[in-house]
C-alpha cells in the first residue's frame, strides 16, 4: 500500500480507537461517537474488505458506575473498572450494530497471546475464522488479569501487534486529535504533518502528554511508537480522528500517513523487539557477543560469564556485553536458576555432565533480535 489513498481499496485493515474518542467530558460511552465510528466501519465492511476493531474505553466506560469520577491510578482499581466497563462497551457496539445484523467477537488478549508461538497462532486462528464467519472482532487488553510486568497498558501497541498478526494491509490510528502535528495541539503555530516517510520527519516533532478528557493513556508517544512497530514490519499506518474515520478511511487527505518502511518479520520477534519488557540479563564475553552480533549465531552456555535477574525459561532477557550495552533481546532456553550450573561450559561437557536435555542453547538465534547501538 504506497498512499493513504490506497486505504479506498484495502482488503483487510485494523481500526484502533482509543478511549478520548469514545466517552463523553462527563464520564461515560458516548454513544453517538461510538455509533458514528460503528457507521464507519460498516461502509468500509460493505466494500467488502474486512475490519478488526481494537477498542479501549473498558477503564474509561467502568468509572461512573463505580462512582468514581477520575481514572484510578492502582493496576487493581483499573482492572476492577476494566471488568465493569468492558461488558457495557461490548454491549454498545452489539447495540449500534444491531440492526445490520453483524455480530460483536470479544477479543481479550495479553502480551503472552502475541509472544508465545502456541498463544498466538491461537489467536491468529481465532481472529481468521471470526473474519471468515462475517464477525466484527472487537479487541482490548485482557485487563482485569494482565500484571503489571506483562501488561502492555496502551492498545497502541496491542493495535499494531494484531495489525502483524492478521496480515492487515493498514493499521488505523483514531484519537480525539485529527493528525500529528508538529507541536502540541493547540499551540499557536503547531501545524499537521502529513505525511511521515522515514524517522528524519519526526526529528522536529514534539510530543505532549494525553489530551483533553484525561482518560486516554499514552498520549502521541505510544502512537509513534505503535506507527514504528507496524511500518518497521511493512504495515502502513494512518493517525486521524475518531471524527475523520470515514474520510480516512475512504483515502482521504486527512490525518498521518505513516509509510511502511520494513518487511514483515515473524510477530513473536517484532513483539521482542518493541513490547517485551526484559526478565533479566545474560553478560555476554567478547565471543559471544561478536557471534551473536555480527554472525547471528545462538547463544552458547560457554559464552555467558554472569546471570542477572529472576526469570523463567521462555522469558524475554536482554543480552549485555562487559560495558552493559544491550546488543540483543531474547526468549531464553532455562530458568535463572538453572543457568549458574551452565556458565562457561560446553555443550558437549553439559550434555555429558548433566544428561540429555541439557545441551539446549541458552537462546536460540530465531528467538533473538539484535537491538540496534544507541547512536553516539
Ligand atoms: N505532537 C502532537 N500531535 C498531536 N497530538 C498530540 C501531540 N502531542 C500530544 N498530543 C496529544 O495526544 C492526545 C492523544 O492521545 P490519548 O489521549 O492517549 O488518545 P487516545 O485515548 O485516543 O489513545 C491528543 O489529544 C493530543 O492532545
Ligand atoms: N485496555 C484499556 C485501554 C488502555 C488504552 O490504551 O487507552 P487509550 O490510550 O485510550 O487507547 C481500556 O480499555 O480501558
Amino acid at each position: 500500500m504506497r498512499s493513504r489513498a490506497d486505504l479506498a481499496s484495502a482488503r483487510r485493515v485494523v481500526v484502533k480507537v482509543g478511549s478520548s474518542s469514545l466517552t463523553t467530558a462527563a464520564g461515560g460511552l458516548d454513544e453517538g461517537r461510538l455509533g458514528a465510528l460503528v457507521a464507519a466501519v460498516q461502509d468500509v465492511r460493505g466494500r467488502g474488505a474486512e475490519v478488526v476493531l481494537v477498542s479501549s474505553g473498558a477503564i474509561a466506560a467502568g468509572l461512573a458506575p463505580l462512582g468514581l469520577d477520575r481514572r484510578p491510578r492502582d493496576l487493581a482499581t483499573q482492572q476492577a473498572a476494566a471488568s465493569v466497563g468492558q461488558g457495557l462497551l461490548v454491549a454498545a457496539y452489539e447495540r449500534a450494530l444491531g440492526r445490520s445484523g453483524t455480530p460483536v467477537g470479544q477479543v481479550l488478549l495479553t502480551a503472552e497471546d502475541v509472544v508465545r508461538r502456541g498463544h498466538y497462532r491461537n489467536a491468529q486462528r481465532t481472529l481468521e475464522r471470526l473474519l471468515g464467519l462475517g464477525v466484527l472482532p472487537v479487541v482490548n487488553e485482557n485487563d482485569t488479569v494482565a500484571t503489571d510486568e506483562i501488561r502492555f497498558g496502551d492498545n497502541d501497541r496491542l493495535a499494531a501487534l494484531v495489525a502483524h498478526l492478521v496480515r492487515a494491509d493498514a493499521l488505523v490510528l483514531l484519537s480525539d486529535v485529527d493528525a500529528l502535528h508538529d507541536g502540541p495541539p493547540g499551540r499557536p503555530g503547531s501545524r499537521r504533518v502529513p505525511l511521515v516517510a522515514s524517522a528524519a520527519d519526526l526529528a522536529d516533532v514534539v510530543v505532549g502528554g494525553t489530551g483533553g478528557a484525561g482518560v486516554g493513556t499514552g498520549g502521541m508517544a505510544t502512537k509513534l511508537a505503535a506507527a514504528g512497530i507496524a511500518t518497521s514490519s511493512g504495515v502502513p499506518v494512518l493517525l486521524t480522528s475518531a471524527a475523520l474515520a470515514g474520510e480516512g478511511l475512504a483515502g482521504a487527505d486527512v490525518g498521518t500517513w505513516f509509510a511502511a518502511t520494513g518487511r514483515r518479520r515473524r510477530t513473536r520477534l517484532l513483539w521482542l523487539a518493541h513490547a517485551a519488557r526484559s526478565r533479566g540479563a545474560l553478560v555476554l564475553d567478547d565471543g559471544a557477543v561478536r557471534a551473536v552480533r555480527d554472525r547471528g549465531a545462538s547463544l552458547l552456555p560457554a559464552g555467558v560469564r554472569e546471570v542477572r535477574g529472576e526469570f523463567e525459561a521462555g522469558d524475554a532477557v536482554d543480552l549485555v556485553d562487559g560495558t552493559g550495552a544491550v546488543l540483543a533481546r531474547g526468549l531464553v532456553g532455562y530458568a535463572a536458576a538453572e543457568v549458574p550450573a551452565l556458565l562457561g561450559r560446553s555443550t558437549t561437557d553439559l550434555a555429558r555432565d548433566l544428561g540429555p536435555g541439557w545441551d539446549r542453547v541458552l537462546v536460540h538465534r530465531d528467538d533473538l533480535v539484535l537491538v540496534p547501538a544507541a547512536p553516539g
